[in-house]
């Protein structure tokens, strides 16, 4: 009878044992899973962190994006139906240029930005005479083409650096990112007049000085920008 519960007693001592052991196990593999687990968030949280491959835009900070509700989507509507008339095309004048695609009124800005808050603002980038002539040529030629030299007060006078040569202010976001209102032409009778920004970093503001007709392309007067950059065009006007 002793012997038989002293069997008992070691068998269940073993599978005590046995247990414990089971137990120790599977204790020891929900470790590694969670080190596992640990290691695989933090890996998804540095991927996501990243740029997309191939161009993609890269996400944008948590809570720096701009909230968009119906203030916005409204005025996205009043463009869309109301404001939206112009477009570019290839031009008689050079190259490229802009259209209207319906009938523009007097004094109107053709080029207003809808919920400009959204939009990257207009900042420039001073440049030497010298460092544009660094460019390769075709890069010198749009940035000449499309950005005039700084003028004195007079508003026509080129600014000079030290060795003499004019400066130019190119827009800090690059050649990428010109809108529509870049692609004027030059007319010595425009139907569009250029006002300076206001303030440092919106955008520069256009008018129309007339009734502008649907297919009609829109130019400016370049004089406004001063000497050097109507220089460029002054034989061809
Ligand atoms: C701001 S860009 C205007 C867009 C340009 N047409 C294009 O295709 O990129 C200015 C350049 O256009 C050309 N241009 C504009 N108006 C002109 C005109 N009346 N006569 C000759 N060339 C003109 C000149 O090459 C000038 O440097």
């Amino acid at each position: 009878m002793a012997a038989a519960a002293g069997a008992a007693d070691a068998e269940l001592r073993r599978e005590v044992e046995a247990l414990r052991g089971e137990v120790a196990a599977l204790r020891k593999s929900a470790e590694v899973s969670r080190k596992e687990n640990l290691l695989l968030r933090s890996r998804v949280a540095e991927l996501e962190a990243r740029p997309a491959a191939g161009g993609g835009r890269p996400p944008r900070a948590a809570g720096r994006a701009p909230a968009i509700g119906e203030e916005e989507r409204r005025a996205l509507l009043r463009h869309l139906r109301e404001e939206a008339s112009v477009h570019l095309g290839p031009s008689t004048i050079a190259g490229v240029g802009v259209f209207a695609f319906r009938e523009i009124a007097e004094g109107v800005d053709p080029f207003e930005v809808c919920n400009a808050h959204l939009a990257a603002e207009e900042r420039f980038i001073t440049f030497s005479g010298a460092e544009i002539r660094d460019f390769a040529e075709p890069v010198r030629e749009r940035v000449k083409e499309f950005f005039a030299p700084l003028t004195e007060e007079d508003g026509w006078t080129p600014q000079q650096d030290e060795s003499g040569e004019p400066t130019y202010g190119v827009l800090a976001t690059g050649l990428n990112s010109l809108n529509i209102s870049w692609f004027l032409n030059h007319s010595d009778e425009p139907n569009v007049v250029f006002k300076d920004a206001e303030d440092e970093g919106s955008f520069n503001t256009y008018v129309t000085r007339r009734r502008i007709r649907a297919g009609e392309e829109l130019t400016a007067d370049y004089r406004e920008l001063g000497r050097e950059y109507h220089a460029l065009v002054a034989r061809g006007s």
